[in-house]
């Protein structure tokens, strides 16, 4: 690094060439500037350029303070010759003290005697006499006061009160500038690594199209269906209840298509507001809203080639349904707050588990929108309606779990028996959270019913273990001919619509009593989303 200070003379020695003295002030800005920008530890270099300023007998007691993100008061980011008792003092309201009042004011504000003035808190004490004046300059970016920083100037300072300010506010924009640029670099890096665990959670989801069990006539016709139009580019409309792997087929559809090596991106509409909603699909421009700091892309043009999931596609305000229909027709777009027309090329893929077609007749729903979408409906059935594919799926994720957990253990035929019969209200995903459960929690060996006492709900083994002789392993279909009264259960019988439900509701009830009535507690239990238990909440109309 160059330093310009050998053979520099002081104001005193330069009276009568005051541009030499200008020289050493620009030069020793230079030196904190290049500190600044060639070290990533910009705190450590803030505090030798507050060093270097007293070195060179412009300031003392340098301190910089930034405002906090929640309320208009400053806290100590950094500072010199502060104990840390004083540095813990040193916070600031807008308008409190000298450096409050820099900060409300966006003003200089500058105390000759701080010995005699009012502003002048001193909050952090030991100041010595020597120390005669205070300046706090406000820091602003965009218009907006970010912070403060100030000084103590001694007697001897060779600088008057306009060269401090200017000084300060040079060396303020200077930190601020290295700190914005750093925070800026930490959030890339955040999101960079953000995307990396992403991606390596969805490597290793078994997205692999030979993970997806069903032997059931309903899941090999689904199967069929997707080999068949997955190669096209047509939009396709999964329908199914929460769990039923709607995601799973979304993603086989891509694996199978022609656009496998474009992206794969997902959005599911219902879990964020209209705004944000918006721009997720679309992007916005720089400035197109308070926070819209950067320009962003949204989904639609990250998915330019390859294949866009849109989950709970139902869950979309009628606004955005017009832009969706738009899109769908042109395969083009304008970011929010942009005028640019944007062409992409996206196979959509949407799911919903709400009954759009009722949707559509409440008129809550466009129609033009829902035949777009419904080119190809695939439906995925629950699992009570392909009690074949349950024993299967126990197997599957038994193994999958053991492997993970590197344990062994099998069922009882009455232990697989009780599994059989519980009619499974959170489909494959309640049947995957379980089964890994009981792979933690059994030990190695033969697993017992009795085991399965805490993963399944409460109510459920009540009803269950109640019934003498053990039940025999039925289907618990809702499409059962001959509908039994609830209490049939106890002997194994089928299970009616109305008793599952009921059995549901008890479930719930109960996991919400084990978790004090918090929902997402509950939901964890039964291996539900909170979202799917809300719904299901208000579905049986359980008050909390
Ligand atoms: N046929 C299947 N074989 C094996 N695992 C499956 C199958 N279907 C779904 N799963 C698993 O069940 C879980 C839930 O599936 P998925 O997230 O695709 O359901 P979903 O219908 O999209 O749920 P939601 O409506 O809540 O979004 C996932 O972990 C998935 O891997």
């Amino acid at each position: 690094m160059m330093t310009y200070e050998a053979n520099i003379p002081n104001r005193e020695e330069c009276q009568t060439c005051p541009l030499t003295f200008a020289y050493k002030e620009i030069n020793l800005l230079y030196d904190i500037a290049v500190m600044l920008t060639s070290t990533t530890e910009i705190l450590d270099s803030v505090e030798k350029a507050m060093r270097k300023l007293k070195q060179h007998g412009y300031l003392e007691r340098c301190a910089l303070f930034r405002k906090k993100d929640d309320a208009d008061e400053l806290e100590l980011l950094n500072s010199i010759d502060l104990e840390p008792y004083q540095k813990k003092m040193a916070t600031y309201r807008f308008g409190e003290g000298a450096t409050g009042l820099a900060a409300k004011s966006r003003e200089p504000i500058v105390i000759e005697n701080i010995h005699n003035n009012i502003n002048y808190l001193n909050k952090m004490g030991n100041i010595s006499t020597q120390m005669v004046s205070y300046v706090a300059v406000p820091l602003l970016q965009e218009d907006e006061v970010i912070g403060v920083i100030s000084a103590n100037i001694g007697k001897n300072s060779p600088l008057n009160f306009d060269e401090i300010v200017r000084m300060l506010t040079i060396v303020g924009s200077l930190f601020v500038g290295a700190l914005k640029a750093q925070q800026t670099m930490t959030k890339e890096k955040e999101s960079l690594s953000e995307l990396k665990t992403y991606y390596k959670e969805e490597l290793q989801k078994d997205y692999k199209f030979e993970n997806i069990v069903g032997r059931s006539t309903r899941m090999q016709q689904v199967f069929g269906m997707i080999n068949t139009v997955a190669p096209t580019d047509a939009t396709i409309l999964i329908r199914g209840e929460t769990g039923t792997g709607k995601e799973l087929i979304a993603t086989a559809v891509h694996n199978l298509s022609r656009r496998q090596n474009g992206p794969f991106i997902k959005l599911n509409c219902a879990a964020i507001s209209e705004t944000l909603l918006e721009s997720e699909l679309f992007g916005h421009e720089k400035g197109a809203f308070t926070d819209a700091r950067e320009m962003r892309k949204g989904r639609f043009e990250l998915a330019d080639g390859g294949t866009l999931f849109l989950d709970e596609i139902g869950d979309i305000t009628p606004a955005l349904q017009v832009k969706l229909l738009r899109i769908l027709q042109e395969q083009e777009f304008e970011r929010v707050g942009g005028n640019k027309t944007i062409k992409t090329n996206v196979r959509l893929v949407a799911a919903t588990n709400r009954n759009l077609e009722e949707m559509v007749r409440k008129g809550e729903f466009r129609e033009d929108l829902f035949y777009r979408l419904n080119v190809i409906p695939i439906n995925l059935p629950p699992l009570r309606e392909r009690y074949e594919d349950v024993k299967l799926l126990i197997e599957h994720y038994l193994h999958r779990f053991m492997k993970e957990h590197r344990k062994t253990m099998h069922f009882t035929k009455e232990a697989m028996e009780l599994l059989l019969d519980y009619p499974w209200p959170g489909n494959i995903r309640e049947l995957q959270n379980t089964m890994e459960r009981i792979v933690l929690i059994c030990p190695d060996g033969e697993i017992q019913p009795e085991m399965l006492a805490h993963v399944l709900p409460f109510n459920y083994q009540k009803l269950y273990m109640q019934s003498e002789p053990a039940p025999t392993p039925q289907p618990a279909y809702i499409s059962q001919p001959a509908p039994t009264p609830h209490a049939e259960v106890h002997s194994g019988g089928p299970m009616t619509k109305k008793s599952l439900q009921e059995l549901e509701r008890e479930s719930i009830l109960q996991a919400l009593i084990d978790s004090h009535g918090i929902q997402t507690k509950a939901a964890r239990l039964l291996g539900m989303t909170a979202r799917q238990i809300g719904y299901k909440i208000k579905q049986y109309g359980i008050e909390i």
